[in-house]
């Protein structure tokens, strides 16, 4: 693109880089007659959109070596290795390919279906996941699933159900490798346990064995995986939205959502499917291109050009526009397995069950082929063609682009965007058309106006798409001989961008009321707190009061989304933005705060920016500074920085208390010297390697922090929790619990005590105290499972399985 961009003429590129929305169709008509005229713009639309120069990897060679690998794995028991092999032959194998007279990709299936002891594992999972589901896994580990060995391409499976009788000889085997698949491993691994005891021939045990020892890994890395594939499927048809919604026009921030009566905290209040989705890139390799879930060791290739990856059947279906029939995830709980188990079963195998539908797209049709440009443009262009492709299909191919587009009605930021941002997305808009038109195929008129429809397209999509994230977790540094697989800490991952069009009506707030979550692709919202009736509700669209101080807020809102943000949080005085990256007074018994320029002067322009019409504030009470009489540090600040009070005694540098006089430059120097301590403990804790010096000059300038930086600075707690997570790792657990907690009091007071940012800290301490046997560690569970309900309802478990086991451990306590 950065060729592209040189090639402009200097004269076309100032038009573009000045140009409003009105001047758009004349800007994108020039640009694209200059375009038309250049050998290298073709030759890069060549590169990107032709299927001869794709990335298909489709190689028969390559799928009969794989294959031909696969058996000798087999053959030498090692299922793993050999259902990877398999796997990665079907993403290269050619659908018509034959092997000795057979369909190789046919062959492919059945062999990986041999897998793990000829028991069907991914089918056997499916099923036992349905059972699951409506409770019945204590039967359904008894059913075993028959391929006919005849199984051909055109003759797909015939299965056979049963439930085991006197069979009990692998039981406990395949029942542990079940397990495995739910990710169930302490299940996992007792049954394997008794397996190998029950076993005889000493290759059997052997073999057991080996699967004991890829088990431990797994659940090593994936123990605290909080997001389960099929455990999201299922229960999004659980929780209905019960409440009434109303889309209003607001004076300061356009239209916004509001309800017309009070909503209880952790109501449901949103969930809607997506209008259009794409992949993050990071993620192609790793999680289904179409929920979104993380791929298992089974996944399905596209069957055309091999690129993208399905976790299913299902999602491959319906990735090319496909829906089944009956889907058992709406069925009654009640229904009896077997009633349901065949159909279930052929649901789940047959790709000849699914049926097209007019709301079902087929997604990935305009990227198939592997051609290169979703995988080389930027993810919001490439989610800007998934819009533009869904449109025309919806619509038809020869309506105009332009009024295709118009009915999504979202807001854009044209105007504000910077010049360079204007040009980029003139030449995307160009490049993505004739990728479009190229790979996919269709008569899309392309011209002045079509182009500048995608350039606002493209302008819409970065201020109304959403991240779609999952939560992971990671080990907290608690080294495995005292973690015993419980410790937790839990980070978002960025796996898609998505549009949905009621869902880009709620506006943000730094101190938002509702939260956002999705279970695979489906948008969910809930409310985090009481909301009186005719109240806005609004998200956050990343920075939030407690996370960054209100400048910084400002200034990602500016840069991202282009607007100057009118939510209480940067128009009102709060207690966290005045004390986040604050230092404390010179006096050691004044708690009054000192702030630099920066930070005194976005503080007292909040009493500038404060709206002509009273907001719908959101705040949680006790960051509100009227409420604030018994916090003394707000109550103070917030005289202090009245206009009438303003002397120079007050300006930065001085403490808003008692106006002493902090040396910032002075202060600044050794913040920035403590923290090469504490960077040296971080980059121990990364390589694991914590020697007893690093600890103790990171302890020692710890302290120093906390004699120069206000007592609620984040920084401190950022310190507290680096030192808590070396404690851990060295072993010295009442040393890590103490930091830990220490870290979460100024978390507390930043975030407000009920925040899902205490939740997560919540489980690192939850987890260091089960490991010390601490019984306080039930309180710590009770509060954090009280805040992941008011965040995620009856979804907590699903979006953080981590959570059932801290729960179990805190009856064990408690008994
Ligand atoms: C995703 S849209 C939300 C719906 C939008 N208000 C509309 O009318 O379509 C995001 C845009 O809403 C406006 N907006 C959202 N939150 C705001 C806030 N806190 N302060 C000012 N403007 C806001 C900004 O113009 C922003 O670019």
């Amino acid at each position: 693109m950065e060729k592209l961009k040189s090639l402009v003429p200097n004269n076309l590129k100032q038009m573009v880089a000045h140009s409003t929305p009105d001047d758009l169709p004349l800007t994108s008509s020039s640009l694209l007659d200059f375009f038309l005229n250049l050998q290298q713009f073709h030759q890069i639309v060549r590169d990107l959109a032709g299927q001869e120069s794709g990335l298909c990897a489709k190689n028969i060679d390559s799928a009969l070596e794989l294959k031909q690998k696969g058996n000798q794995y087999y053959l030498s028991g090692d299922y793993i290795h050999a259902l990877s092999c398999y796997t990665k032959a079907l993403r290269v194998a050619p659908m018509d390919a034959n092997d000795k007279d057979r369909n190789l990709v046919a062959t492919l299936y059945v062999n990986r279906a041999s897998v793990s002891q000829v028991s069907p594992v991914s089918l056997t999972i499916s099923v036992c996941r349905y059972a699951m589901y409506i409770g019945r896994i204590q039967s359904l580990v008894e059913v075993e699933v028959h391929y006919d060995t005849s199984f051909h391409r055109s003759q797909l499976p015939h299965l056979v159900v049963y439930v085991e009788g006197g069979q009990r000889q692998n039981y406990q085997s395949r029942r542990g490798k079940v397990n495995v698949s739910l990710e169930n491993h302490d299940d996992a691994v007792h049954d394997l346990t008794i397996a190998k005891n029950r076993e005889s021939s000493l290759a059997g045990k052997k073999q057991i064995e080996s699967e004991l020892k890829i088990i431990l890994d797994q659940s090593n890395r994936t123990s605290n995986k909080v997001v389960q594939h099929t455990k999201n499927n299922l229960r999004v048809s659980e929780e209905s939205v019960q409440v009434q919604l109303q889309c209003v026009t607001t004076p300061d921030k356009g239209r916004g959502i509001t309800s017309q009566y009070d909503i209880p905290e952790g109501s449901l209040v949103h969930s809607e499917e997506p209008y259009a989705v794409t992949i993050s890139k990071h993620c192609r390799e790793t999680h289904c291109h179409y929920c979104l879930n993380e791929l298992p060791a089974d996944a399905i290739p596209c069957t055309s050009c091999s690129i993208p990856l399905y976790c299913s059947h299902r999602c491959r279906g319906q990735a090319g526009g496909q829906v089944f029939k009956n889907c058992p995830m709406e069925r009654n709980i009640n229904d009896s397995v077997f009633d349901n188990l065949e159909e279930y079963i052929s649901q789940i195998t047959l790709d000849n069950d699914f049926y097209p539908e007019d709301e079902h797209i087929f997604e990935h049709k305009h990227e198939c082929k592997g051609v290169h440009w979703p995988v080389i443009l930027p993810s919001d262009v490439v989610l800007a063609g998934r819009v533009v492709v869904k449109s025309v299909q919806k619509n038809g191919v020869s309506t105009d682009v332009p009024n295709l587009l118009g009915k999504l009605e979202l807001s854009h930021n044209y105007s504000q965007v910077s010049p360079e941002s204007k040009l980029e997305s003139h030449i995307y808009a160009i490049v993505l058309l004739y990728c479009l038109q190229h790979s996919y195929g269709f008569e899309l008129p392309i011209n002045g106006a079509s182009v500048s429809q995608v350039v606002i397209l493209i302008s819409q999509i970065r201020v109304n798409s959403l991240a779609i994230v999952r939560m992971n977790s990671n080990n907290y540094g608690l080294s495995d001989h005292v973690s015993s697989g419980s410790t937790c800490t839990v980070e978002q991952v960025r796996v898609g961008l998505a549009i949905y069009t009621a869902g880009s009506l709620f506006n943000h707030s730094c101190l938002p009321n509702i939260h956002a979550y999705f279970l695979s692709r489906t948008l969910m919202i809930r409310t985090t707190e009481f909301v009186p009736s005719g109240y806005s509700l609004e998200l956050s669209y990343g920075p939030q009061v407690g996370q960054w101080d209100c400048k910084d807020r400002l200034k990602f809102l500016e840069d991202e989304y282009s607007f100057r943000c009118q939510c209480s949080g940067c128009s009102e005085l709060n207690t966290s933005d005045l004390v986040i990256n604050a230092f404390c007074c010179v006096d050691p018994n004044c708690p009054g705060v000192v702030l630099d320029n920066s930070l005194l002067n976005c503080e007292k322009q909040k009493r500038k920016h404060l709206p002509a019409v009273p907001q719908c504030s959101s705040s949680a009470p006790h960051l509100q500074v009227g409420k604030l009489s018994s916090d003394y540090v707000g109550l103070v600040a917030y005289l202090l920085l009245e206009e009438n009070n303003r002397t120079s005694r007050y300006g930065p540098g001085y403490c808003l208390k008692c106006g002493s006089d902090r040396d910032l430059e002075s202060s600044y120097a050794t913040v920035d010297e403590a923290w090469i301590y504490i960077r040296r403990l971080q980059d121990a804790i990364i390589s694991k390697e914590i020697s007893r010096a690093v600890l103790l000059d990171a302890s020692r300038f710890l302290g120093l922090l906390r004699s120069i930086l206000h007592a609620y600075n984040k920084s401190i707690a950022e310190a507290e929790d680096n030192l808590a997570q070396a404690y851990c790792l060295v072993g010295d657990l009442i040393s890590a619990r103490d930091h830990c907690k220490a870290s979460i009091e100024i978390l507390e007071k930043l975030y407000g005590h009920n925040h899902i940012v205490i939740g997560y800290e919540l489980v690192k301490l939850s987890s260091i105290q089960l490991s010390l046997d601490d019984h306080n560690a039930v309180d710590t569970i009770s509060r954090l499972a009280a805040i992941f309900l008011r965040y995620f309802g009856s979804h907590a478990e699903t979006m953080f399985p981590h959570l059932l086991f801290l729960q179990r451990e805190a009856l064990k306590l408690r008994q």
